[in-house]
């Protein structure tokens, strides 16, 4: 049953990825760069694939590549590994940890996950300052962030609005792998930075403090607290302490005022700024009587589950990525990426194809890893009948048998599919025409049950929850469950998807479907 065709993924993507440049890396040690997500003063951050992930949401990672001045000498490389030690092992409930970096590549990179959020720079200069309650959970959120990288010996350094993601279950900051050199940051971000620090300090945890302050201060009122001006003027009102809180929530100002004292030593510490966030929200929230307040990380669980709002997480689309030759779900992606068999088709859906037929163009490679590799050996025939446990196929509710009556699971017939030729680059949204055009059958039709707890990821053919505004300018994906998509497959459109079978079967009959990603509906 097996179809002898290239091995296809999907991946979610932002629907406007960025391309690659044509100089960009192509393979990011064991990841496969698909776009750029953005460029920052100390790297690059491209999308990548991360094939040894069995599951289409959690394919997609955000992968720095660090170039920067702080690293131009070969004596910080040390450093360099130790700080990415250290993150690595940060609590990620509200830091952007690395989940995998190689500080001996050249140049060095880290690998994290995927954030689909928001910065608070855009969200305040978009929307103006938050209200209190939304205030108070940024507060806390960012002093546990902080508190964490500090528990592993980390002074963030650069904390500014935008090093902030406000995300679905509250803020995270991002990720500060080089420690910033406080010369870099003065320019534009004297009103982020304490005095000592403007002066030429290292990194330490009272100067993170100050940021704090400074970030509550700006996301609480929209202006920057040490008011406009050039970077000199702006110091020096730092250095002087004279700020403006005018319009902050009144029961954060002592804190806030205190965090911002140009003297590290007159600073609270983050525990005291923790529990003065927690004590301004319970007068406001806690009933007379009420039950003393749990201790600080169930409280500020509490804060943030009451007061974050969701900010709307965006959308995600799915794309196709063909890998030829053989891929196993365990993570030789290393060895396949590194001995070139790797190539990469076209994007299905969204406005990525670009990001991907660079990929295909070969580029350059971020790291020396390449020759350290074995040449992979040649496929045998058995590894290369073995089932994968995922296919892209269609069903057609055309080519369903009718159930017999009784209570036995339903078995779905589906055709596995390839794609023929690819979309044509319009640095658009491809039509349906060219999306329908390109599906050829790739192997005999297959039976599956599909669990009706299945994950299922939605972009056109399920009907959008009432939130989701769909039309082909804005496609969305959300997520539904097997008996949903059991639904639709009795009566919607023709639908190629993404299946991946259940690796902990039991018992004979038709394979079990886990996960199902749609890729395109008729
Ligand atoms: N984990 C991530 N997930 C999604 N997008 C990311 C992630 N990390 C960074 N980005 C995006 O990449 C771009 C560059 O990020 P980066 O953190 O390098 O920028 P920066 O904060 O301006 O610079 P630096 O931290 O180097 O001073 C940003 O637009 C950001 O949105």
């Amino acid at each position: 049953m097996s179809p002898r065709s290239p091995r296809e993924i999907s991946v979610l993507v932002p629907p406007d990825l960025a391309p690659l440049y044509p100089d960009d890396p192509t393979r990011i040690g064991p990841y496969l760069a698909l776009g750029r997500l953005g460029q920052g003063a100390t790297g690059t951050v491209y999308a990548a694939v991360d094939t040894s992930s069995t599951t289409a949401g959690d394919r997609l990672v955000a992968v720095k590549v660090l170039r920067s001045p702080e690293l131009e000498s070969p004596d910080v490389y040390p450093a360099l590994a130790q700080r990415l030690r250290n993150l690595s092992s940060v609590d990620p409930q509200r830091v952007v940890a690395p989940l995998n970096f190689d500080a001996d590549a050249n140049p060095p990179w880290l690998a994290m996950p995927y954030l689909a959020g928001q910065r608070l720079s855009h969200y305040v200069t978009k929307r103006g300052g938050l209200g209190t309650g939304k205030l108070v959970a940024l507060a806390i959120g960012l002093a546990e962030g902080l508190s964490a990288l500090h528990a592993r010996g980390v002074a963030h350094g650069s904390l500014r609005p935008s090093e902030v993601l406000l995300e679905s279950h509250g803020p995270h900051i991002m990720e500060c792998a080089v420690a910033a050199d406080s010369e870099r940051l003065r320019g534009s971000g004297a009103t982020w930075l304490s005095p000592e620090r403007y002066r030429g300090g290292v990194a330490t945890p009272a100067a993170d403090v100050f940021a704090w302050g400074a970030v509550v201060a700006f996301a609480g009122t929209g202006r920057l607290p040490f008011g406009t001006g050039e970077p000199e003027e702006i110091s020096q009102r730092v250095a002087s302490g004279s700020f403006s809180l005018d319009g902050l929530a009144k029961g954060l100002r002592p804190v806030v005022g205190r965090a911002l004292d140009p003297n590290p030593d007159q600073r609270p510490s983050l525990r005291e700024v923790i529990g003065a966030v927690i004590a301004v929200w319970q007068a406001e929230n806690t009933e007379q009587g009420a039950v003393p307040a749990p201790g600080d990380r169930e409280e500020i669980g509490r804060i943030l589950e009451r007061e974050w709002h969701a900010v709307e997480p965006a959308p995600r689309v799915p794309e196709v990525i063909r890998l030829e030759g053989r891929l196993s779900n365990h993570r030789p992606s290393r060895a396949l990426f590194l001995t070139g068999v790797v190539a990469v088709a076209g994007v299905l859906i969204g406005g990525g194809a670009w990001g991907i037929a660079q990929v295909t163009g070969g580029g350059t490679e971020a790291g020396p890893v390449a020759e350290e590799v074995p040449e992979e050996p040649e496929e045998t025939a058995s590894e290369e009948e073995e089932d994968p446990r995922t296919l892209v196929v269609r069903f057609d509710p055309a080519e369903q048998e009718e159930p017999e009556d009784g209570d036995g699971e339903r078995v779905w017939v589906y055709t596995p599919v390839t794609r023929d030729g690819e979309i044509p680059r319009n640095q658009g949204i491809p039509s349906h025409e060219a999306w329908s055009e390109q599906w050829e059958e790739a192997g005999e039709p297959g039976q599956a049950v599909i669990r009706t707890d299945a994950e299922v990821l939605c972009a056109r053919f399920c009907a959008a929850p009432e939130h989701v505004f769909l039309d082909e300018e804005a496609r969305g994906t959300w997520e539904l469950s097997g008996s949903d998509f059991i639904d639709y497959l009795s009566w919607g459109p023709v639908m190629i998807v993404e299946i991946t079978f259940a690796e902990d079967q039991e018992g004979e009959g038709p394979r079990e479907v886990v996960e199902v990603v749609e890729l395109f509906s008729d």
